[in-house]
């Protein structure tokens, strides 16, 4: 029997007490909820899962419904239903669609919401809320993609919230509430109809500022210069000499123009554009024009591919901040020609010599690696240079781009980011006599070409370079790697396999790899029992049908090699890279890929089927 079956009955009493829509809700003995209008059973047929009753006039209160604790969506738009005073969410708990916009519902905002963890969308808008939101538990909720509650009467401030905390949050409205302040930084990147209509909210995205100073952070804000020019005595120099100068700075300019341009039309001749090695790698060594007059010795060095690139378009060029990584800071950098390039600027180096090591790198060329262009060494400063990619990074795409009218990633498009990911990183790993690995494979450390090819980005850099400790546990560590920040004498290509499959993982799931105090994305999926992988693994976004859900679990068993506790469980990315394009081209892995992975034929049937059952 069907302990909810009851409860519906309850609901109906109250909500359609003449029995004018909800006629398929008899209370005969023979008759199965199941069946009835707006609900669907779980498999079992032994509780209430979904209930949809849209613009069906209906009234009334809907507290019986809180005893449907397996409800995961729940859907009375558009009636004249309301709440008791006291109402709470909290028996919901596997509530992740929750849509009760255009009601009766007054009071404040209902009590327990920070229990639906597995909420993804609520949906409160055009009723008479009054009160405050309780924004900062809201924002705890690690699945949240959309909060609509425009059309109240909410009060209060945004303020105390100093960052999203968890959520994945896509859509935000405010609108047309009473409410007042600043709005916070976090929602800064949302469009301003998540704010209008309330009259005492200030500040971006509204056009009103708070006053008491400009807010930062915004789109206005000037870019700062990568290198800014250091306050020291600056002497005032005659007419005569700031000829001079200028006349040998026009001249070297010239000079350099030309010189640049021999060696790329003589490259281009020899080699057309994608030769790999060092040899083919042309080095150049300048003067960097130095500031305040001061000769520092520098020096330039570019690989082939011939990027138009001076010391001096370098380092005066306009930098916009993209952001602080493990090994330095990375700017997007606009030169004199209009190209943009990547320009990342080194903290600490591991090893004195270094150009050896850089040259190596350099020459790597394939399609799904980003390539460094060059470097500036001097003493004081070292900078990598990339080609800059406009699409940003498959974090940014996964995670990010918080605000309306986003489309989430089709299965087809991140299976290719799938594919990109694990040629660039298998690439890697055969070159250079496989001495090389990754070190710090993330999602955020994957871009996306004009092409929409994932590139692997910062590849190797670990070898000399010196990460900072505190990133030890980001969540795509491998475990060998976890107690010691700086155990790289383990880091292997194994590691990086351990890396890839976090990556996998994320396409998946859409959740970060790892959530602050929470157990890892790889740990919490490897828990999952493989019955429930369809409705709690795979990424609530993802549009999907049967052929789409069954090349997802092939994804997900590979991911789950990759994530082995043991290194040499782990597959090789070769055989990697040719699974996935099984899944590509023929929707399932062969079963020879499983038995030529470097790990026991059984391994893969063993993880797919894991027995606990966590939740997250
Ligand atoms: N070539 C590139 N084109 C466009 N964006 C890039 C490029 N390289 C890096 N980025 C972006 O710049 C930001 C900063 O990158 P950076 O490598 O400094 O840090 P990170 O990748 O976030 O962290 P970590 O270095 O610890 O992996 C990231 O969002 C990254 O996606």
């Amino acid at each position: 029997s069907n302990p909810d079956f009851e409860t519906l009955l309850q609901f109906k009493k109250s909500s359609d007490p003449f029995n004018q829509t909800l006629v398929s809700w008899s209370n005969s003995s023979s008759s199965d909820p199941c069946s009835w209008v707006g609900i669907t059973c779980n498999n079992e047929r032994t509780r209430i899962t979904q209930l949809v009753l849209e613009n069906q006039n209906l009234t009334g209160s809907i507290q019986a419904l809180t005893q449907l604790t397996d409800l995961r969506k729940l859907s009375l738009k558009n009636n004249n239903l309301s709440i008791p005073i006291g109402f709470s969410f909290s028996s919901w708990r596997n509530m992740k669609l929750l849509y009760l916009s255009r009601n009766q519902f007054s009071g404040k905002f209902p009590s327990g919401v920070s229990k639906l963890h597995r909420l993804h969308r609520i949906d409160l808008s055009y009723n008479q809320f009054t009160g405050e939101i309780p924004l900062a538990e809201l924002i705890q909720l690690p699945n949240l993609l959309t909060v609509r509650l425009e059309m109240n009467s909410f009060t209060g401030s945004l303020t105390g919230i100093e960052s999203l905390g968890f959520t994945s949050l896509i859509e935000f409205n405010v609108s047309r509430n009473n409410l007042e302040g600043q709005i916070p930084e976090i929602f800064s990147s949302f469009q301003d109809s998540s704010f209008v209509g309330n009259k005492n909210l200030c500040g971006k995205p509204l056009l009103n500022d708070c006053g008491g100073g400009s807010q930062s952070g915004g789109l206005n804000d000037p870019i700062p210069v990568l290198v800014p020019p250091r306050p020291k005595k600056v002497k005032k120099l005659s007419k005569k000499s700031l000829i001079l100068i200028t006349v040998s700075y026009v001249f070297l300019t010239v000079l350099m123009g030309f010189v640049g341009f021999l060696l790329c039309t003589k490259k281009f001749s020899k080699n057309g554009n994608q030769s790999n090695g060092k040899k083919s790698n042309e080095k150049k060594k300048m003067k960097s024009s130095g500031f305040e007059g001061k000769e520092e010795e520098g020096k330039m060095v570019l690989f082939n591919g011939c990027l138009d690139l001076s010391v001096d378009d370098l380092l005066k060029s306009s930098a916009e901040l993209l952001g602080k990584g493990s090994f330095g800071t990375t700017y997007k950098v606009m030169m004199n020609n209009g190209v943009l390039v990547v320009v990342k600027r080194i903290r600490e180096r591991k090893k004195k010599e270094i150009d050896g090591f850089l040259e190596e790198i350099g020459g790597l060329r394939h399609k799904n690696l980003s390539s460094l262009r060059g470097y500036y060494s001097s003493r004081e400063e070292l900078l990598l240079v990339y080609d800059y990619f406009s699409n940003g990074s498959l974090y940014s795409l996964l995670h990010g781009n918080r605000g309306l009218g986003r489309t989430p990633l089709d299965w087809v498009t991140r299976l290719r980011f799938a594919s990109g990911v694990a040629e660039g990183l298998a690439f890697l790993h055969v070159a250079n006599e496989c001495r090389l690995s990754h070190g710090n494979l993330t999602s955020a450390n994957v871009v996306i070409d004009r092409e929409s090819n994932a590139c692997v980005a910062d590849a190797a850099l670990c070898h000399i370079f010196v990460a900072p400790a505190n990133v030890a546990n980001n969540g795509y560590k491998a475990p060998e790697l976890m107690h010691n920040a700086h155990n790289y004498r383990k880091l292997s290509q194994k590691c990086d396999v351990y890396s890839f499959g976090v990556v996998l993982l994320e396409i998946l799931t859409g959740k970060m790899a790892l959530h602050e105090g929470e157990t890892s994305l790889a740990k919490w999926v490897q828990c999952v029992r493989r019955e429930e992988w369809a409705s709690e693994v795979f990424d609530f976004e993802i549009p999907r049908d049967k052929q789409t859900e069954d090349e997802m679990v092939c994804v997900l068993q590979i991911a789950l090699l990759c994530v082995a506790q043991v290194p040499n469980d782990r597959p090789k990315m070769s055989v990697v890279c040719k699974m996935i394009e099984d899944v590509k081209t023929k929707g399932r892995i062969s079963a020879t890929f499983v038995r030529t992975a470097d790990s026991p034929p059984s391994q893969l049937s063993d993880v797919a089927l894991p027995t606990q059952n966590t939740s997250f």
